[in-house]
């Protein structure tokens, strides 16, 4: 688990600058990179654009599809100015695996492509001097890390990536790098938690520094104007009449640590935050008391050119898109996003079911290379699995926590539940998880087609349901779509008449659909059948009262891998991959728009 990882700002006491642009590459297939001295830089490089995967750039297939080790390498500058500060590398995300070297010397190795981590490099830098940070990178799958997947030896000595899941497994530099200076004592993280009610709200807060206790704490409104006033370690923040954040229709106060020695600030911190409560209440999903529907989608990090780097102008389309459509959320799946999109959607009143990159925890579908003929929890990679897995879900609720965004908590996609090896698992997952968010968000995973009501062993975990469900694609498919919808009233029915007490959200089920195809009376793929369906599930959504959300299954159109079911990824999206409406999307902008937002 990382010990902070606050989002890099600049202020009096800290600078950030980011190392973003070409990068030096190179591929390592043979593994001796450190033999061969590239920890300290090495020829004949390929020009690699940071953030981005590396994958989609090429132009022959042994590049795109490359599975192994490869280096990146940047010379950075350490002005003399910073000699007291600590210097510190701040990794984004890279993908899946790193090994960070500064000047030759080993710094420190991470293992998960989602999350961010940082490197303390103060000693190993040359201040006022040139650096060089080089990065021994992997990129394999394997059944004992996130996300699960295997990497075959192909006959010709090369390795191929054989994901459990279903979107392509870009590589590489995916998100920013960040340089900062900071001071050596220094404020590290920090929490918050909220009571509000129409004329008060409180901010529960608590801060942590690397040494010291004394700090000073300020809340300011979006005008600037100081609203509250604390000091301490910890304490309260009282706002009256206080503007709350509400969904799609957010509100940001900041709030201001300084950490304070003899008297002197020697550290600063600010943040934006949101003022609301989340609660779920029996069948209900409550923001500030108030009971929210959620309409959205599950959304990738996907785009062409980079894969699935982080780009600030797609998030922005893709903001609108949500906006325009009438949605309220998203789940992040199937890893954690760029700090960034929290941040778009903490100031657009978005909500945000985040999913740490537990996915393939059983041969999903999808993935079209034959299931696993056991349960994937009795295979003897389970132990390093779960070390992995917890230890993201830490970082994930230690990095997200303070979005007034972030809904839930989605610690698993569609895992095998229905196996009896699964519920030692989960049971030891949500013990483990149990006081790591000081809000105590609701926990969760997705349920896959065949994880029913009937045959999941792990329902008594989540504290709200997400279900993925695909009669009239993967089943009961076409003219056969009406036996597909009588099936799924039949599940929600055992559902309806169980002494379950929680909401359910529909986190997946859609169509894959090709832009510009169209049948009448319609046909799978055409863009009347993605409609024709989304339609059955409405019809079932509105006959069921706790069913409190729906997110279609996907916002775009995404690349996956190579498969007879893939017609250059998966096409279920809304959207295009470039982001354009198929008719689907003023099939639900009309249904969403219609609804009131607490329907
Ligand atoms: C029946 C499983 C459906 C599957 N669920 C996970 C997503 O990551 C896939 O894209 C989706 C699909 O196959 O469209």
């Amino acid at each position: 688990m990382e010990k902070g990882l606050l989002y890099p700002v600049t202020n009096k006491f800290r600078q950030d600058q980011k190392l973003d642009g070409l990068w030096d590459f190179k591929f390592d297939p043979s593994a001796e990179g450190e033999k061969k001295g590239w920890t300290t830089g090495f020829g004949d490089p390929i020009k690699m654009p940071v953030p981005a995967s590396f994958n989609d750039f090429f132009t022959d297939k042994d590049s795109r599809e490359y599975t192994g080790d490869f280096w990146y390498a940047k010379k950075f500058f350490v002005p003399d100015y910073m000699k007291d500060k600590m210097i510190e590398l701040r990794f984004g995300a890279a993908t899946h695996r790193a090994t960070v070297y500064v000047n030759g010397q080993e710094i420190r190795s991470h293992e998960g492509g989602f999350l961010p981590f940082t490197a303390d490099i103060t000693t190993a830098i040359k201040l006022g001097e040139e650096n060089i940070v080089t990065l021994k990178m992997n990129n394999e799958l394997h059944r004992d890390a996130l996300p699960a997947g295997d990497t075959a030896i192909l006959k010709n000595g090369k390795k191929m990536s054989k994901p459990f899941f279903d979107f392509y497994n870009y590589s590489g530099l995916n998100r920013s790098v960040h340089l900062m200076a900071i001071p050596k004592e220094n404020i590290y993280d920090y929490s918050t938690t909220y009571d509000v009610s129409e004329n008060q709200a409180t901010v529960h807060y608590d801060v942590k520094a690397t040494a010291g206790s004394n700090f000073m704490v300020s809340l300011a409104d979006e005008d600037g104007q100081i609203v509250a006033t604390s000091e301490g370690q910890s304490g309260d923040l009282v706002v009256e009449n206080p503007t709350l954040w509400q969904v799609r229709d957010a509100y940001l106060y900041t709030i201001k640590f300084e950490l304070v020695e003899n008297g002197q600030t020697v550290d600063e911190y600010s943040d934006e935050i949101g003022l609301r409560t989340i609660e779920v209440k029996g069948h209900q999903i409550l923001v500030n008391h108030k009971s929210v529907y959620l309409r959205g989608f599950g959304r990738h990090e996907d785009s062409i050119y980079a894969g699935r780097a982080f780009d600030l102008n797609v998030e922005r389309r893709d903001m609108n898109l949500m906006k325009w459509i009438g949605a309220n959320s998203f789940r992040s799946s199937h890893y954690p996003y760029d700090e960034q999109v929290y941040k778009f959607a903490d100031r657009e009143g978005i909500l945000i079911i985040d999913e740490v990159p537990a996915v393939g925890f059983k041969m999903a579908a999808a993935s079209f290379l034959g299931g696993l003929n056991q349960s994937f929890f009795d295979g003897d990679w389970v132990d390093e699995l779960y070390k992995k897995h917890i230890d993201q879900v830490k970082d994930m609720i230690q990095r997200d926590k303070n979005h007034p965004s972030v809904l839930a908590w989605s610690l698993c996609n569609e895992p095998d539940t229905s196996t009896d090896s699964a519920v030692p698992y989960f049971t030891k997952l949500f013990n483990d998880s149990k006081e790591l968010d000081p809000e105590k968000r609701p926990r969760t995973f997705t349920l896959n087609e065949d994880d029913t009501f009937e045959a999941s062993k792990c329902l008594q975990f989540p504290d709200l349901y997400l279900l993925n469900r695909y009669p009239g694609w993967y089943h009961k498919w076409g003219y056969e779509i009406s036996d597909g919808e009588a099936g799924l009233r039949a599940e929600l029915d055992e559902w309806k008449n169980s002494d379950i007490d929680k909401p359910i959200v529909f986190s997946e089920y859609g169509a894959d659909t090709e832009p510009g195809l169209h049948k009448l009376p319609s046909i799978m793929w055409s863009e009347e059948y993605q409609i024709e369906l989304l339609d059955m599930f409405d019809r079932v959504f509105d006959s069921y009262d706790f069913v409190r959300g729906e997110q279609p299954w996907n916002l775009a159109d995404f690349q996956t891998v190579e498969g007879n079911m893939r017609v250059n990824g998966n096409k279920k999206g809304i959207f295009t991959r470039d982001r354009q409406p198929k008719a689907a999307a003023f099939f639900l902008k009309k249904r969403w728009t219609s609804l009131p937002l607490d329907y």
